[in-house]
C-alpha cells in the first residue's frame, strides 16, 4: 500500500470513529425525546423535513443534495426506530414502487405491512394495524390515480406527507434473449407509460395488465419455477433482485422524467414545517362559472394552487368533486382566511391535511 493511501485510510478511520460516536450520541437524544412524547406520536414529518432542508442548504459538497437527504433520512430512520419501530402499509408485493416510496420517506428503520390493494392500505391504517400508509396519487405521464382520490374522499385519515419518486421501468425476464419474449405483464399505468417503447421493440408481443409491477415480476418468477416462461415483466431494478430475474432493458419509460407522487396517510395532524402544502376536496354548486367563483378566494389571499383535479362525485350523475392542492399550511393566516371563504362558497369542503412539501 502506498504511504499516501495509508494516510488517507487512517484519516477515514479516525473520522468514522467520530461519526460513530456522534450518531450514537444523537440516537440517545432521540430516544430521550421519545420518552417526552406524551401523545405517543413519534413520527414528526415537519421536523424531519426541516432537518433535511437545513442539511441540504448547509451542504458545500462534494456530496449531492440527494445524497445528503439519503444519509440524514437513514440516520433519522434509525434514531426514530429507537423511539418506536413504525409499521408502514403499502401496496405489495415487496418490490413495488410504493415500497420504494415508503423506503424513501421512512428509511429502513420500519416494519413493512404489505397490502394486496390500495383499498387495503387505507383499511389497515384506519384499523390501527399500521401507523402510516403510502398510496400513489398521481403520475406525471398518466395523471391521477382515481381509486386513491375516491378513497380519500370517504376516509377519516389525514395526509401527513408526500413523496415524489422518479420511476424508471425495466423489462425483466428469466430469458436472456429479448427476441424470445412472447408476453409482457405490468401494471396498466406502466404498460401505457412504456407503450411507445413496446410498440417499437416488442410490437407483436401481447400485453397484459396485472395489479402491480412487482406482482408481474413475481408471476414470472413463479412461472419459471412451474413450467418455464417466455414472458417478461415491466418492473423496477429492485424487483429484478427480489425475484431473481434478468434485466433485459432499462429506462424503457417513454418520458425520462416520469415521476409518481405518493401520499403518506396517518391519523394525526402535522405541525407547520415552513414549506408546506394543504390538500382539500370540495364540491361546487352545479351552475355555470361556479368553480371559478369557488376558487377566487385563493388568489385574493395570495394562496397558490398546485393542483386541481375533478372526479365524479358518485352521488349524483354529472356532479363532480374537486381535489385541490394549495401551497401553505392550514394554520397560516392567509390559508386559514381562504379556507373559511371556500367553506362558505362550496356545498362541501374537507381538508385532507397539511404536510411538508416533498424533498428530493
Ligand atoms: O425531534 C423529534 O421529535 C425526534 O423524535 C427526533 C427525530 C430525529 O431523529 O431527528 C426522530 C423522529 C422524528 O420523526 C423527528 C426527529
Amino acid at each position: 500500500m502506498s504511504d499516501l493511501l495509508k494516510q488517507f485510510r487512517d484519516k477515514i478511520d479516525a473520522i468514522d470513529a467520530q461519526l460513530l460516536a456522534l450518531v450514537n450520541e444523537r440516537a440517545k437524544l432521540a430516544r430521550e425525546i421519545g420518552h417526552l412524547k406524551n401523545d405517543g406520536v413519534i413520527y414528526r414529518p415537519e421536523r424531519e423535513a426541516q432537518i433535511i432542508r437545513r442539511m441540504q442548504s448547509e451542504n458545500d459538497g462534494p456530496l449531492s443534495a440527494e445524497a445528503v437527504s439519503y444519509i440524514f433520512r437513514a440516520v433519522m430512520s434509525n434514531c426514530r426506530a429507537l423511539e418506536k419501530e413504525l409499521a408502514i402499509a403499502f401496496l405489495g408485493p415487496l418490490g413495488t414502487y410504493s415500497e420504494e416510496a415508503a423506503l424513501k420517506q421512512f428509511g429502513e428503520g420500519r416494519q413493512a405491512v404489505v397490502c394486496a390493494s390500495i383499498d387495503e392500505v387505507f383499511r389497515t391504517v384506519e384499523a390501527g394495524q399500521a401507523d402510516y400508509g403510502i398510496v400513489p396519487v398521481e403520475n406525471s405521464t398518466e395523471g391521477a390515480v382515481g381509486i386513491t382520490l375516491d378513497l380519500l374522499l370517504g376516509s377519516a385519515l389525514q395526509v401527513v406527507g408526500e413523496v415524489t419518486l422518479p420511476v424508471h421501468h425495466c423489462l425483466l425476464s428469466a430469458q436472456q434473449d429479448i427476441t424470445q419474449i412472447s408476453h409482457v405483464f405490468g401494471h396498466a399505468q406502466s404498460l401505457s407509460q412504456c407503450h411507445e417503447w413496446l410498440n417499437k421493440i416488442l410490437p407483436n408481443v401481447e400485453r397484459e395488465a396485472v395489479i402491480s409491477n412487482a406482482r408481474a415480476a413475481q408471476m414470472i418468477h413463479e412461472l419459471v419455477a412451474s413450467q418455464g416462461t417466455f414472458a417478461a415483466a415491466i418492473a423496477s431494478k429492485r424487483a429484478a433482485e427480489l425475484f431473481d430475474l434478468h434485466i433485459l432493458a432499462e429506462n424503457i419509460e417513454d418520458d425520462p422524467k416520469n415521476t409518481t407522487r405518493f401520499l403518506v396517510l396517518g391519523s394525526h395532524a402535522v405541525a407547520p414545517s415552513g414549506q408546506d402544502k394543504t390538500s382539500l376536496v370540495m364540491s361546487a354548486h352545479n351552475k355555470p362559472g361556479a368553480v371559478l367563483q369557488l376558487l377566487e378566494p385563493l388568489s385574493r389571499h395570495g394562496v397558490s394552487m398546485t393542483k386541481l383535479e375533478s372526479r365524479p362525485s358518485r352521488q349524483n350523475l354529472w356532479n363532480y368533486v374537486f381535489f385541490v392542492d394549495i401551497e401553505g399550511h392550514q394554520q397560516a393566516p392567509n390559508v386559514q382566511a381562504a379556507l373559511a371563504e371556500l367553506a362558505d362558497r362550496s356545498t362541501f369542503l374537507k381538508v385532507l391535511g397539511s404536510y411538508p412539501t416533498a424533498i428530493i
